[in-house]
């Protein structure tokens, strides 16, 4: 445990909170995880069952670790919860007026020792933390999907954070053997979503342009840099690449790379379709007839194998 932090207060138990929650379960912490119905909560702990089978199955989860998610998470909707909480996760939905709702509520709840977070995607900390009560003990914790798998978390601060409370929420994460990386100024998209959003920028560009297909453009991440990017960051690739070749390139194709301003047309015919990918069953692949389920196991034995080899050992 580190800085007596024990009671760990998660709300929304959706994708990400529920899987955020088995996390810090599984490594001894105790959490409650809230949302506003039972009937999202029972959702939830299916949730948490389907991902703990996965695991077991790539070899991810014993038998001690099963018992600790079991006996560490309470399932709840009541908000006196937030009234001994040491820690809050804010995993809700991505609305701004909704998250001030929420805050402006908690944020007096909670003790005044408290650490609060928001798992937003994208949204400024500053603009949150305006409903936020002491906003010094408020930043963003930002996870990856799906974060008891993938290790990386992004610390921002919003103009009130204190240097304390990302210090805390960095201690915190390397506790439950996260990656955690901070960022020195607020931007939109944080880190990861600016890298993950120039890739979607420069991939449809060229699917436009007829340069290539998208299967075509996938598979130059699966087998060729989404294996450099797994053990190497760009910095490190271009240090054994040779920064002269590196020069020469960036001075004839910084030109010639995607700096489109606005949507891509196919993203936005997918978007006005409601073609939202997996999750309605089609996107830029078709997922009918089962194959939504098949992709989401796929691709998390797929994680897990690539975890275990490259992080187990560190
Ligand atoms: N899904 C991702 O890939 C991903 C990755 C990183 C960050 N995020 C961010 O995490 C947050 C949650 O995303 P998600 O994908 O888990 O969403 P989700 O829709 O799966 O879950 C959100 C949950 O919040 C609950 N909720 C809504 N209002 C609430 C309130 N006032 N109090 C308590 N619970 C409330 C909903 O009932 C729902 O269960 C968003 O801010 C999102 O941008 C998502
Ligand atoms: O990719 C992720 O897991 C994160 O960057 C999220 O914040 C983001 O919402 C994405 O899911 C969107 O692709």
């Amino acid at each position: 445990m580190v800085h007596n932090i024990s009671n760990i207060v998660i709300a929304g138990a959706g994708i990400m909170g529920s899987s955020i929650a088995q996390l810090f379960a599984g490594h001894g912490y105790r959490v409650v995880l809230y949302d506003i119905n039972d009937e999202v909560l029972e959702k939830s702990r299916k949730l948490i069952l389907i991902n703990q089978e996965a695991l077991a199955q790539s070899g991810g989860l014993s038998g001690k670790n099963r018992e600790s998610i079991r006996d560490n998470i309470t399932f709840s909707c009541k908000k006196e919860s937030f009234e001994r909480a040491d820690f809050v996760i804010e995993a809700i939905i991505e609305k701004m007026e909704i998250k001030h709702s929420f805050w402006s509520e908690i944020s007096a709840l909670v003790p005044e020792k408290a650490i609060l977070t928001s798992n937003t995607s994208g949204l400024s900390l500053t603009e949150i933390a305006k409903a936020v009560r002491k906003p010094e003990r408020f930043c963003g914790m930002h996870w990856l999907n799906p974060p008891h798998i993938c290790p990386l978390v992004e610390i921002i601060n919003g103009d009130k954070t204190a240097p304390e409370t990302a210090d805390i929420v960095y201690d915190l994460a390397c506790d439950i053997h996260r990656y955690p990386v901070r960022l020195k100024a607020e931007v939109p998209g944080f880190l990861v979503n600016r890298f993950q959003f120039a890739v979607l920028r420069e991939a449809m560009s060229l699917v436009e342009a007829g340069v290539a297909q998208k299967e075509d453009i996938d598979k130059v991440f699966k087998y060729g840099l989404g294996l450099r990017y797994a053990c190497l960051g760009p910095f490190e690739i271009a240090d054994l690449g040779g920064l002269d070749t590196f020069y020469n390139i960036a001075s004839y194709l910084f030109a010639d790379i995607s700096d489109k301003k606005d949507v891509h047309e196919m993203l936005e015919q997918l978007y006005r379709k409601g073609d939202f990918g997996v999750k309605t069953g089609k996107g830029f692949y078709d997922y009918s007839g089962g194959r939504d389920r098949e992709v989401i196991e796929k691709r998390d034995k797929d994680f897990m194998k690539v975890a275990k080899c490259l992080y187990e050992e560190e």
